[in-house]
């Protein structure tokens, strides 16, 4: 099997600069990928550009075997693209299961209008076989206790877990995090740690805190000034005298 997601030579300039040159690496299946760098070195926008929200200069993004260089941001959910925020994105008047359940709904997970031809016994299939994905996408989160608490009655730690269910909920190609950790204590970063250390969900995150990533991280690409200057294992990029350059100014 190829790689879940292939970024491949993507360059972005705004006037004279280049925010991003010639980026390229593979992540894997399964695999959590972390990408870190120094202030301005090039991640939103390279995860602007892998989310659809920025179109590269040159380059191509492709997931799970598509490209989907061209395709706007909100159609790369077809193409099995999921996203989180920094700022938890979650409907606080809901449960927490029935925000999970919606997630799926909104993406339109095989019900409406065919469930409807298919007649009604066959539509009941299809909701216990939710129920039973936001029950296993719950336990997954570490959530099953507050399944029934509304979301905004919960702490922001525990919101962000529900906004990983969501994005989780219907088996997502690919899902980015962006900054995953802001806004969460250290018990509630352990706790984001554990639950997306377990998921075998490729992933790619941008992060600022260190012990998060080289704790999470299969890989890490090394972003400075728009160019890759290194990527490997968290412990080879620990020891890379170029990223410590970089970091050290
Ligand atoms: N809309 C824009 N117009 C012009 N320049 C931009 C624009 N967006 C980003 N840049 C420039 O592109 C470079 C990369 O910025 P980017 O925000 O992607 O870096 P970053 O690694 O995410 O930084 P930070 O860690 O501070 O968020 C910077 O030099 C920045 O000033």
């Amino acid at each position: 099997m190829g790689a879940a997601l292939g970024v491949q030579a993507v360059s972005v300039s705004f006037g004279g600069v280049r925010a991003l040159s010639e980026v390229s690496f593979d992540v894997p299946p399964g695999q959590v990928c972390g990408v870190i760098g120094p202030n301005g070195a090039g991640k939103t926008t390279l995860f602007d550009v892998i989310s659809g929200l920025r179109r590269p200069t040159s380059g191509s993004v492709r997931v799970g075997g598509r490209d989907l260089t061209g395709v706007p941001a909100v159609r790369r959910a077809r193409g099995g693209l999921r996203r989180t925020f920094q700022r938890t994105q979650v409907f606080g008047r809901l449960t927490v299961a029935d925000n999970v359940l919606a997630a799926m709904e909104w993406r339109g997970g095989g019900g409406g209008l065919l469930a409807d031809l298919a007649g009604r016994p066959a539509r009941r299939r299809l909701e216990r076989a939710r129920r039973e994905r936001v029950d296993e996408v719950l336990a997954l989160c570490g959530l099953t206790e507050v399944r029934d608490a509304y979301a905004i009655a919960l702490p922001v730690g525990r919101r962000r877990l529900v906004e990983l269910a969501r994005a989780l909920a219907d088996g997502p190609a690919l899902l980015l995090l962006d900054e995953p950790t802001s806004g969460l204590d250290a018990d509630q970063t352990a706790r984001l740690r554990e639950v997306v250390g377990a998921l075998d969900t490729t992933i790619l995150l941008v992060e600022h805190d260190m012990g998060f990533v080289m704790g999470v991280c299969d890989r890490l690409v090394v972003l400075d000034l728009g160019r890759v200057i290194a990527s490997g294992t968290p412990a080879e990029i620990r020891d890379d005298p170029a990223v410590r350059a970089a970091y050290l100014g």
